[in-house]
């Protein structure tokens, strides 16, 4: 996989965050989001790949989006025969979200970032526009925490496998009221929370990075998030569960549907038949080789946001890679004009 996006794949996320982060604080959710889908197909398409989008996100808010299906990348288009050797390049699959987190940067607050990741065909699982409950956890915890376990089970769990109180952890929980419960039993059994409004990607992924001071997330976001963190945590060996949550009800929200059987039914036609299953990360990023990369908007646990100065810009991008075993921190000089001067440091 790294031999077939080589590096273009950085400039994709940074390009998407660099046009997002023009617009960080201006109050333009929809703007903020359509500038960096543009900017990532536009980049997208300059690449030597077949590629095809299994997650484009936005279906759910009208939010601008890259269409689930849409062909991406040089050896898509009709000429393709005449610049690419079809029978030597696989055919890939891109799960995107160009602004996770636009409510993030539309109101200038941290931890929104342009993030994608990529494995040969089939190897995402396409997540319906749907929720998903999620337990993210360090890789010490993997498979000794269990999202079918209670909120203090796990808990216990994860302050045994990092040898820590579970009054020293921290769990990230996305601050809406279908959490009241899990954030009164979370304090209950002594761990710490940190509420966010918006960007459950960053919060899973730091959960495998110890450093980040973020030993868990916990709860309820959207499902296409699901799959992307996944495919960073399959790669980084952190834990990863998801399940999908196909009943308002327990979101008290009208945006999955009107009913729970009417979502069934929805599922099933996708071909989920067990819309109770409980996906682990190898299943949900299932591929022989899966790419992960993200490009900070606004600053983040994990990756700093998009700092302007006169001529340029410097960004910071999260690379990960199943192939090569690596996470590359990615520190970029943009040079658009021709600035007065480039910061070392
Ligand atoms: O915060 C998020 C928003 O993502 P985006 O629309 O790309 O800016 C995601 O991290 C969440 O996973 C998720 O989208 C959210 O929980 C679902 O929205 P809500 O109904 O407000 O909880
Ligand atoms: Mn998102
Ligand atoms: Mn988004």
């Amino acid at each position: 996989m790294d031999n077939v996006i080589g590096l273009e794949i950085i400039e994709v996320v940074e390009q998407a965050a660099i046009a997002s982060a023009r617009l960080m604080g201006k109050g333009l959710k929809d703007e903020a989001d359509s500038v960096a889908v543009e900017a990532m197909r536009e980049r997208m398409n300059k690449i030597h790949m077949r590629g095809r989008i299994v997650i484009g996100e936005g279906e759910r808010d009208d939010a601008p989006m890259l269409y689930i299906g849409e062909e991406v990348g040089i050896c898509t288009r009709e000429d393709a025969k005449d610049v690419c050797n079809l029978d030597e390049l696989i055919e890939i699959d891109i799960a995107v979200d160009p602004c996770e987190g636009t409510n993030l940067v539309a109101y200038g607050q941290n931890g929104s970032m342009a993030v994608l990741a990529i494995s040969e065909k089939g190897g995402l699982f396409a997540a319906p526009d749907f929720y998903m409950n999620k337990l993210a956890a360090p890789a010490a915890a993997k498979n000794h925490v269990d999202i079918r376990k209670t909120p203090t089970e796990n808990l216990k769990i994860i302050s045994d496998c990092l040898g820590r109180s579970v009054e020293d952890l921290v769990v990230v929980v996305m601050d809406r009221p279908r959490h009241k419960d899990l954030i009164a039993e979370i304090r209950q059994a002594g761990a710490r929370v940190r509420l966010i409004s918006d960007g459950d990607v960053s919060a899973a992924i730091s959960c495998a990075f110890s450093g980040s001071n973020i030993h868990a997330l916990m709860g309820i976001g959207a499902a296409p998030e699901g799959v992307i963190s996944a495919a960073a945590m399959r790669c980084l060996g952190g834990h990863f569960q998801g399940q999908l949550i196909y009943d308002p009800a327990v979101v008290k929200t009208g945006l999955i549907g009107e009913s729970k059987e009417s979502n069934i039914a929805r599922l099933t036609a996708m071909g989920i038949t067990d819309p109770d299953k409980i996906y682990n990360a190898e299943e949900l990023a299932s591929g022989e080789t899966v790419l992960f990369a993200a490009c900070g908007i606004t600053p983040g646990t994990l990756m700093d946001g998009v700092r302007f100065f006169g001529g340029g810009a410097r960004t910071e991008s999260l690379v990960i890679s199943s192939q090569s075993k690596t996470a590359r921190f990615v520190d970029t000089i943009h040079m658009f004009d021709q600035p007065k001067s480039l910061q070392l440091k």
